[in-house]
Protein backbone atom coordinates (compact mmCIF):
# COMPACT_ATOMS: atom_id res chain seq x y z
CA UNK A 1 0.00 0.00 0.00
CA UNK A 2 1.08 3.43 -0.59
CA UNK A 3 1.73 5.26 2.59
CA UNK A 4 0.84 8.24 1.48
CA UNK A 5 -2.84 7.08 1.18
CA UNK A 6 -3.29 5.45 4.50
CA UNK A 7 -5.25 6.65 7.13
CA UNK A 8 -3.88 6.02 10.80
CA UNK A 9 -6.18 6.32 14.14
CA UNK A 10 -4.53 7.32 17.47
CA UNK A 11 -5.66 6.13 21.15
CA UNK A 12 -4.45 6.05 24.50
CA UNK A 13 -5.92 3.23 26.71
CA UNK A 14 -6.02 2.34 30.63
CA UNK A 15 -4.74 4.26 33.14
CA UNK A 16 -3.86 7.66 32.16
CA UNK A 17 0.20 8.29 32.48
CA UNK A 18 2.04 11.51 32.12
CA UNK A 19 3.48 12.18 28.14
CA UNK A 20 0.75 10.40 26.64
CA UNK A 21 0.11 13.76 25.67
CA UNK A 22 3.74 14.20 24.21
CA UNK A 23 2.96 10.68 22.26
CA UNK A 24 0.18 11.41 20.64
CA UNK A 25 2.05 14.67 19.37
CA UNK A 26 4.99 13.16 18.11
CA UNK A 27 2.42 10.16 16.38
CA UNK A 28 0.25 12.81 15.19
CA UNK A 29 2.75 15.55 13.74
CA UNK A 30 5.03 12.74 12.23
CA UNK A 31 2.12 10.70 10.79
CA UNK A 32 0.98 14.56 9.14
CA UNK A 33 4.65 14.58 7.98
CA UNK A 34 4.72 11.47 6.09
CA UNK A 35 1.90 12.64 4.00
CA UNK A 36 -0.68 10.41 6.33
CA UNK A 37 -4.31 11.34 7.73
CA UNK A 38 -4.18 10.91 11.55
CA UNK A 39 -7.88 10.26 13.55
CA UNK A 40 -7.89 10.62 17.35
CA UNK A 41 -9.91 7.92 18.87
CA UNK A 42 -11.36 9.76 22.29
CA UNK A 43 -12.11 7.63 25.38
CA UNK A 44 -10.09 4.96 24.61
CA UNK A 45 -11.07 1.70 23.06
CA UNK A 46 -14.92 3.24 24.52
CA UNK A 47 -14.42 5.45 21.09
CA UNK A 48 -14.44 2.30 18.68
CA UNK A 49 -16.62 -0.20 20.82
CA UNK A 50 -18.68 2.12 23.04
CA UNK A 51 -22.46 2.70 22.37
CA UNK A 52 -20.81 5.97 20.56
CA UNK A 53 -18.26 6.27 18.12
CA UNK A 54 -15.63 8.63 18.89
CA UNK A 55 -13.50 9.10 16.00
CA UNK A 56 -12.27 12.56 15.29
CA UNK A 57 -9.16 13.86 12.54
CA UNK A 58 -6.81 15.60 14.22
CA UNK A 59 -4.54 18.21 12.74
CA UNK A 60 -1.13 19.48 13.24
CA UNK A 61 -2.64 22.82 15.45
CA UNK A 62 -5.15 20.38 17.49
CA UNK A 63 -1.81 18.98 19.54
CA UNK A 64 -0.19 22.01 19.83
CA UNK A 65 0.67 22.86 23.55
CA UNK A 66 0.55 19.72 25.24
CA UNK A 67 3.74 18.65 25.19
CA UNK A 68 4.26 18.85 29.20
CA UNK A 69 0.64 18.48 30.42
CA UNK A 70 -0.61 15.38 32.25
CA UNK A 71 -3.31 13.21 31.47
CA UNK A 72 -4.55 12.60 27.95
CA UNK A 73 -5.66 15.04 25.28
CA UNK A 74 -7.69 12.29 23.93
CA UNK A 75 -9.47 11.09 26.95
CA UNK A 76 -9.11 7.28 28.26
CA UNK A 77 -11.22 4.52 29.62
CA UNK A 78 -10.95 0.46 30.62
CA UNK A 79 -13.71 -0.73 28.16
CA UNK A 80 -15.44 -2.96 29.42
CA UNK A 81 -17.19 -3.56 25.51
CA UNK A 82 -13.75 -3.89 24.14
CA UNK A 83 -12.98 -7.14 26.32
CA UNK A 84 -15.97 -8.70 24.14
CA UNK A 85 -15.75 -9.90 20.00
CA UNK A 86 -18.65 -8.17 19.26
CA UNK A 87 -16.91 -4.96 20.81
CA UNK A 88 -13.65 -5.72 18.82
CA UNK A 89 -15.79 -6.42 16.13
CA UNK A 90 -17.85 -3.10 16.08
CA UNK A 91 -14.66 -1.11 16.42
CA UNK A 92 -13.21 -2.60 13.67
CA UNK A 93 -16.59 -2.01 11.39
CA UNK A 94 -16.09 2.12 12.59
CA UNK A 95 -12.27 1.89 11.61
CA UNK A 96 -13.12 0.40 8.19
CA UNK A 97 -15.71 2.45 7.35
CA UNK A 98 -13.57 5.55 8.18
CA UNK A 99 -11.03 4.14 5.68
CA UNK A 100 -8.12 3.57 8.66
CA UNK A 101 -6.54 0.23 8.80
CA UNK A 102 -3.12 1.77 10.98
CA UNK A 103 -3.48 2.09 14.42
CA UNK A 104 -1.13 3.54 17.25
CA UNK A 105 -2.51 1.74 20.70
CA UNK A 106 -0.68 3.78 23.82
CA UNK A 107 -1.29 1.87 26.51
CA UNK A 108 -0.08 -1.06 29.39
CA UNK A 109 -0.30 -4.19 29.03
CA UNK A 110 -3.81 -4.79 28.48
CA UNK A 111 -4.13 -2.22 26.41
CA UNK A 112 -1.49 -3.79 24.12
CA UNK A 113 -3.07 -7.54 24.67
CA UNK A 114 -6.14 -6.09 23.40
CA UNK A 115 -4.84 -4.70 20.44
CA UNK A 116 -2.97 -7.52 19.54
CA UNK A 117 -6.44 -9.95 19.72
CA UNK A 118 -7.64 -6.91 17.74
CA UNK A 119 -4.84 -7.16 15.02
CA UNK A 120 -5.41 -11.72 15.07
CA UNK A 121 -9.00 -11.44 14.90
CA UNK A 122 -9.13 -8.16 12.32
CA UNK A 123 -9.78 -10.76 8.71
CA UNK A 124 -12.86 -13.15 10.48
CA UNK A 125 -14.08 -10.03 11.99
CA UNK A 126 -14.53 -8.35 8.83
CA UNK A 127 -15.75 -11.56 6.73
CA UNK A 128 -18.29 -11.58 9.64
CA UNK A 129 -19.36 -8.10 9.09
CA UNK A 130 -19.19 -8.76 5.06
CA UNK A 131 -21.70 -12.01 5.88
CA UNK A 132 -24.06 -9.61 8.22
CA UNK A 133 -23.89 -7.02 5.65
CA UNK A 134 -22.55 -4.27 7.66
CA UNK A 135 -19.61 -3.82 5.32
CA UNK A 136 -19.35 -4.31 1.58
CA UNK A 137 -16.92 -6.95 0.07
CA UNK A 138 -15.15 -4.38 -1.22
CA UNK A 139 -14.01 -2.16 1.78
CA UNK A 140 -13.62 -5.42 3.66
CA UNK A 141 -10.62 -6.19 0.98
CA UNK A 142 -9.46 -2.59 0.55
CA UNK A 143 -8.37 -2.94 4.72
CA UNK A 144 -7.86 -6.83 4.58
CA UNK A 145 -4.72 -5.92 6.96
CA UNK A 146 -4.36 -3.99 9.86
CA UNK A 147 -1.51 -2.95 11.39
CA UNK A 148 -1.31 -1.66 14.84
CA UNK A 149 1.64 -0.28 16.65
CA UNK A 150 1.40 -0.27 20.52
CA UNK A 151 3.28 2.10 22.39
CA UNK A 152 4.27 1.17 26.41
CA UNK A 153 2.49 3.81 27.85
CA UNK A 154 1.81 3.31 31.92
CA UNK A 155 3.00 3.94 35.30
CA UNK A 156 3.18 0.69 36.18
CA UNK A 157 5.94 -0.22 34.09
CA UNK A 158 5.08 -3.84 33.74
CA UNK A 159 5.49 -4.21 29.80
CA UNK A 160 8.18 -6.96 29.33
CA UNK A 161 10.74 -5.92 26.74
CA UNK A 162 10.41 -2.24 27.46
CA UNK A 163 12.79 -0.46 30.07
CA UNK A 164 11.03 2.74 30.73
CA UNK A 165 7.54 2.96 29.71
CA UNK A 166 5.79 6.64 28.98
CA UNK A 167 4.49 7.62 32.24
CA UNK A 168 7.18 5.72 34.30
CA UNK A 169 9.63 7.91 35.18
CA UNK A 170 7.32 10.89 36.15
CA UNK A 171 5.22 8.51 38.62
CA UNK A 172 8.16 7.94 39.71
CA UNK A 173 9.17 11.22 40.47
CA UNK A 174 6.20 11.99 42.47
CA UNK A 175 6.61 9.09 44.35
CA UNK A 176 10.10 10.40 45.45
CA UNK A 177 9.02 13.99 46.06
CA UNK A 178 6.00 12.22 48.56
CA UNK A 179 8.80 10.33 50.58
CA UNK A 180 10.99 13.74 50.55
CA UNK A 181 8.25 15.55 52.30
CA UNK A 182 7.01 13.51 54.47
CA UNK A 183 11.05 13.63 56.24
CA UNK A 184 10.30 16.53 57.65
CA UNK A 185 7.53 15.29 59.99
CA UNK A 186 9.16 11.66 60.39
CA UNK A 187 12.13 13.11 61.31
CA UNK A 188 10.26 16.19 64.04
CA UNK A 189 8.24 13.54 65.20
CA UNK A 190 10.39 10.66 65.44
CA UNK A 191 7.87 8.70 63.21
CA UNK A 192 7.94 5.83 60.90
CA UNK A 193 6.17 6.21 57.77
CA UNK A 194 4.39 3.63 55.52
CA UNK A 195 4.25 4.98 51.83
CA UNK A 196 1.81 2.78 49.29
CA UNK A 197 2.94 2.77 46.40
CA UNK A 198 0.80 2.25 42.50
CA UNK A 199 2.35 -0.33 40.22
CA UNK A 200 -0.61 -3.10 40.15
CA UNK A 201 1.17 -6.65 40.20
CA UNK A 202 4.54 -4.92 39.80
CA UNK A 203 6.84 -3.64 41.65
CA UNK A 204 8.85 -1.42 40.02
CA UNK A 205 7.55 1.60 41.54
CA UNK A 206 8.18 0.53 45.21
CA UNK A 207 11.58 -0.52 44.26
CA UNK A 208 12.80 2.57 42.68
CA UNK A 209 10.85 4.71 44.56
CA UNK A 210 12.36 3.18 47.99
CA UNK A 211 15.70 3.24 46.43
CA UNK A 212 15.45 6.79 45.34
CA UNK A 213 13.59 8.08 48.35
CA UNK A 214 16.02 6.51 50.67
CA UNK A 215 14.02 4.33 52.27
CA UNK A 216 14.31 1.43 54.89
CA UNK A 217 12.26 -1.58 53.93
CA UNK A 218 10.28 -2.12 50.69
CA UNK A 219 7.62 -4.72 50.21
CA UNK A 220 6.99 -6.21 46.72
CA UNK A 221 5.08 -8.77 44.31
CA UNK A 222 8.00 -10.10 43.31
CA UNK A 223 9.92 -11.10 46.41
CA UNK A 224 6.86 -12.32 48.65
CA UNK A 225 8.36 -12.04 52.54
CA UNK A 226 8.12 -15.47 54.54
CA UNK A 227 5.89 -15.74 57.34
CA UNK A 228 8.53 -13.53 59.96
CA UNK A 229 8.94 -10.84 57.68
CA UNK A 230 7.15 -8.67 60.80
CA UNK A 231 9.83 -9.62 62.83
CA UNK A 232 13.04 -9.50 59.84
CA UNK A 233 11.81 -6.06 58.94
CA UNK A 234 11.68 -4.41 62.57
CA UNK A 235 14.74 -5.88 63.65
CA UNK A 236 16.00 -3.74 60.50
CA UNK A 237 13.97 -0.75 61.44
CA UNK A 238 14.94 -0.86 65.25
CA UNK A 239 18.48 -1.06 64.32
CA UNK A 240 18.31 1.74 62.52
CA UNK A 241 16.45 3.41 65.58
CA UNK A 242 18.98 2.25 68.01
CA UNK A 243 22.16 4.22 65.65
CA UNK A 244 20.55 7.26 66.13
CA UNK A 245 17.40 7.49 63.27
CA UNK A 246 15.24 10.23 63.39
CA UNK A 247 13.16 8.81 60.61
CA UNK A 248 11.82 5.59 59.10
CA UNK A 249 9.96 5.27 55.84
CA UNK A 250 8.88 1.44 54.45
CA UNK A 251 7.68 1.54 51.29
CA UNK A 252 4.51 -1.42 50.13
CA UNK A 253 3.85 -1.62 46.81
CA UNK A 254 0.46 -2.25 46.26
CA UNK A 255 0.50 -5.43 44.88
CA UNK A 256 2.86 -6.65 47.68
CA UNK A 257 1.76 -10.49 48.75
CA UNK A 258 3.78 -12.79 51.31
CA UNK A 259 4.90 -16.43 50.44
CA UNK A 260 1.37 -17.94 50.66
CA UNK A 261 -0.02 -15.38 48.05
CA UNK A 262 -2.01 -13.31 50.49
CA UNK A 263 -1.86 -9.25 49.70
CA UNK A 264 0.05 -7.45 52.59
CA UNK A 265 -1.56 -4.11 53.27
CA UNK A 266 0.34 -0.92 54.46
CA UNK A 267 -2.41 -1.26 57.66
CA UNK A 268 -1.02 -4.42 58.36
CA UNK A 269 2.41 -2.89 58.23
CA UNK A 270 1.89 0.07 60.59
CA UNK A 271 0.59 -2.72 62.89
CA UNK A 272 3.27 -4.92 62.87
CA UNK A 273 5.52 -1.86 63.54
CA UNK A 274 3.38 -0.37 66.13
CA UNK A 275 3.47 -3.55 67.83
CA UNK A 276 6.80 -5.07 68.29
CA UNK A 277 8.68 -1.26 67.73
CA UNK A 278 6.38 0.72 69.72
CA UNK A 279 7.22 3.33 66.87
CA UNK A 280 4.75 5.56 66.51
CA UNK A 281 3.71 4.84 62.86
CA UNK A 282 1.60 6.65 60.01
CA UNK A 283 0.24 5.39 56.50
CA UNK A 284 0.48 7.69 53.63
CA UNK A 285 -1.13 6.77 50.03
CA UNK A 286 -0.16 9.08 47.26
CA UNK A 287 -2.70 7.35 45.44
CA UNK A 288 -3.79 9.47 41.83
CA UNK A 289 -1.12 11.85 42.97
CA UNK A 290 1.45 9.45 41.11
CA UNK A 291 -0.28 10.03 37.83
CA UNK A 292 -0.90 13.75 38.66
CA UNK A 293 1.39 16.88 36.39
CA UNK A 294 4.72 16.54 37.35
CA UNK A 295 5.64 20.24 38.52
CA UNK A 296 9.14 19.33 37.68
CA UNK A 297 9.54 20.35 33.74
CA UNK A 298 9.44 16.73 32.11
CA UNK A 299 13.17 15.69 30.52
CA UNK A 300 14.52 15.60 26.98
CA UNK A 301 14.62 11.63 27.44
CA UNK A 302 10.92 11.72 27.05
CA UNK A 303 8.68 11.43 24.53
CA UNK A 304 9.03 15.05 23.92
CA UNK A 305 11.51 14.28 22.07
CA UNK A 306 9.80 11.67 19.40
CA UNK A 307 8.84 14.00 16.63
CA UNK A 308 9.79 14.13 13.27
CA UNK A 309 9.06 17.44 12.77
CA UNK A 310 9.88 19.39 9.35
CA UNK A 311 12.36 21.60 11.01
CA UNK A 312 14.75 19.05 12.25
CA UNK A 313 17.70 19.31 10.18
CA UNK A 314 17.59 17.14 7.05
CA UNK A 315 21.34 15.84 7.77
CA UNK A 316 20.19 14.41 10.68
CA UNK A 317 20.15 10.30 11.13
CA UNK A 318 16.51 9.88 12.29
N1 LIG B 1 -7.45 -9.48 27.45
C1 LIG B 1 -8.00 -8.41 26.89
N2 LIG B 1 -8.77 -8.54 25.79
C2 LIG B 1 -9.32 -7.47 25.19
N3 LIG B 1 -9.18 -6.21 25.64
C3 LIG B 1 -8.44 -6.02 26.73
C4 LIG B 1 -7.81 -7.10 27.41
N4 LIG B 1 -7.14 -6.60 28.47
C5 LIG B 1 -7.36 -5.28 28.46
N5 LIG B 1 -8.12 -4.92 27.41
C6 LIG B 1 -8.59 -3.57 27.05
O1 LIG B 1 -7.63 -2.61 27.44
C7 LIG B 1 -8.19 -1.74 28.43
C8 LIG B 1 -7.13 -1.26 29.35
O2 LIG B 1 -6.57 -2.37 30.04
P1 LIG B 1 -6.13 -2.23 31.57
O3 LIG B 1 -7.26 -1.66 32.36
O4 LIG B 1 -5.60 -3.56 31.98
O5 LIG B 1 -5.02 -1.11 31.56
P2 LIG B 1 -3.55 -1.15 30.97
O6 LIG B 1 -3.60 -0.97 29.51
O7 LIG B 1 -2.86 -2.38 31.46
O8 LIG B 1 -2.92 0.17 31.56
P3 LIG B 1 -2.57 0.49 33.08
O9 LIG B 1 -2.16 -0.82 33.72
O10 LIG B 1 -1.48 1.45 33.01
O11 LIG B 1 -3.80 1.07 33.66
C9 LIG B 1 -9.29 -2.57 29.06
O12 LIG B 1 -10.26 -1.76 29.69
C10 LIG B 1 -9.85 -3.29 27.86
O13 LIG B 1 -10.71 -2.47 27.11
O1 LIG C 1 -7.28 4.60 38.16
P1 LIG C 1 -7.85 3.28 38.59
O2 LIG C 1 -8.81 2.72 37.60
O3 LIG C 1 -8.36 3.34 39.98
O4 LIG C 1 -6.68 2.21 38.60
C1 LIG C 1 -5.61 2.22 39.49
C2 LIG C 1 -4.56 1.35 38.88
O5 LIG C 1 -4.08 1.99 37.71
C3 LIG C 1 -2.70 2.18 37.80
O6 LIG C 1 -2.47 3.47 38.33
C4 LIG C 1 -2.08 2.09 36.43
O7 LIG C 1 -2.26 0.80 35.95
C5 LIG C 1 -2.23 1.10 38.78
O8 LIG C 1 -0.97 1.37 39.33
C6 LIG C 1 -3.35 1.10 39.76
O9 LIG C 1 -3.47 -0.15 40.39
Amino acid sequence: MNPRSARLAVLTSGGDAQAMNAAIRAVVRTALHLGVEVFGVHEGYDGLAGATERIEQLGWDDVSRVLDRGGTMLGTARSTAFRERAGRRLAAIRLVRKGIDRIVVIGGDGSLTGALLLHDEWSQLLAEAVAAGELSAAEAERHGGVVIVGVPGSIDNDLPGTDVAVGTDSALRQIVDAIDALEATATSHQRTFVVEVMGRNCGYLAAAGAIAGGADYVLLPETPVGPDWQHEMCTLLGAGRAAGRRNSVVVVAEGARNAAGAPITAGEVRAAIERLLGDETRVTVPGHVQRGECRARPTAWSPRSWVLPPHVPRSMPI
